[in-house]
């Protein structure tokens, strides 16, 4: 149950996703209830096709459900799409490369008609935000890939969106690139309450980002587990020594194995 407190931002009742190809239908997704509260941070994990990134396009308006009912801030994602309730970050920063760091950042502030003065301030806010202040005049292929990453999330976060779409962010990543992002992701989710939900496929990142874990299975793509995290909401890197962090980690595999996830 929610309350007015933490209002329901996405909520997900017997979802269903059939996609007719010619090989036949894909169900990619089947029976996905879920509720994702404000100020949540939702990871999903499971093996390659178990329908996350589908889940994710479903939310973001990208995809239509064939069955069941989504809501996103009480309107359908459509609805939200058009409203523009969200930022979107790929696995692959995809900046424009003859743009600026800044002009990249600013380009759907143009799109969305912002005024020049409203923009260079949103620029210059989200920039400090991830920690690139001072690096808007420069071009991506001056920024390592885990600065490039940094600027994506600004630009999805420059409109104010209260929710965050990101499909494995880090995926690219060394694993000290990473464990920095992330790092410094949850400090930004703390900073700006956004609700995040997050893809991933690494079972340390999902339990030190989340405060729920949605493990699904493929096959046809559905949850098999959400896990509410017992950790606190301020974690440094070394609570993943923690006896509460290893129990979640546990679970999570466990979930992944019940769902076959020898090819995760
Ligand atoms: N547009 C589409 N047309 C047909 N089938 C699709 C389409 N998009 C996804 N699928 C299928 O739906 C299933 C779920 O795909 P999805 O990309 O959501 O999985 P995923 O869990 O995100 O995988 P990965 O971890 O590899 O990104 C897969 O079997 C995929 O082949």
């Amino acid at each position: 149950m929610t309350d007015k407190a933490t209002p329901a931002v996405i909520t997900a009742k017997d979802v269903e996703l059939t996609f007719q190809t010619s090989d036949g239908p894909v169900h990619a997704l089947t029976g996905v209830n879920l509720t994702i509260e404000k100020g949540d941070f939702v990871s999903f994990i499971g093996p390659s096709g178990c329908g996350k990134t589908t889940f994710l396009r479903c939310i973001a308006g990208l995809e239509t459900p064939t069955g069941g009912d989504l809501t996103v801030n009480g309107m359908s994602a459509d609805e939200a799409r058009r409203a523009r309730a969200y930022g979107y970050v790929f696995q692959a920063a995809g900046l424009y490369p003859w743009r600026t760091i800044g002009g990249n950042i600013r380009l759907p502030l143009e799109i969305m008609g912002f005024s020049r003065a409203d923009q260079a301030a949103r620029v210059e806010r989200v920039l400090e935000l991830v920690d690139l202040k001072g690096f808007g005049k420069k071009f991506p292929w001056q920024l390592s890939g885990g600065m490039q990453q940094r600027a994506s999330i600004a630009r999805a976060l420059a409109f104010d969106a209260e929710i965050l779409l990101m499909d494995e962010p880090f995926g690219a990543l060394d694993e000290i690139v990473r464990d920095h992002l992330n790092e410094e992701l949850l400090k930004l989710w703390a900073r700006t309450e956004k609700t995040i939900a997050f893809v991933t496929h690494s079972i340390p990142e999902a339990v030190y980002l989340s405060t729920k874990i949605v493990v699904m299975s493929p096959r046809p793509g559905r949850i098999a587990d959400v896990i509410e995290s017992p950790l606190p909401r301020i974690r440094p890197l070394d609570i993943r020594d923690s006896a509460d962090f290893i129990e979640v980690a546990h679970r999570v595999r466990d979930g992944l194995r019940a769902g076959h996830s020898d090819d995760v």
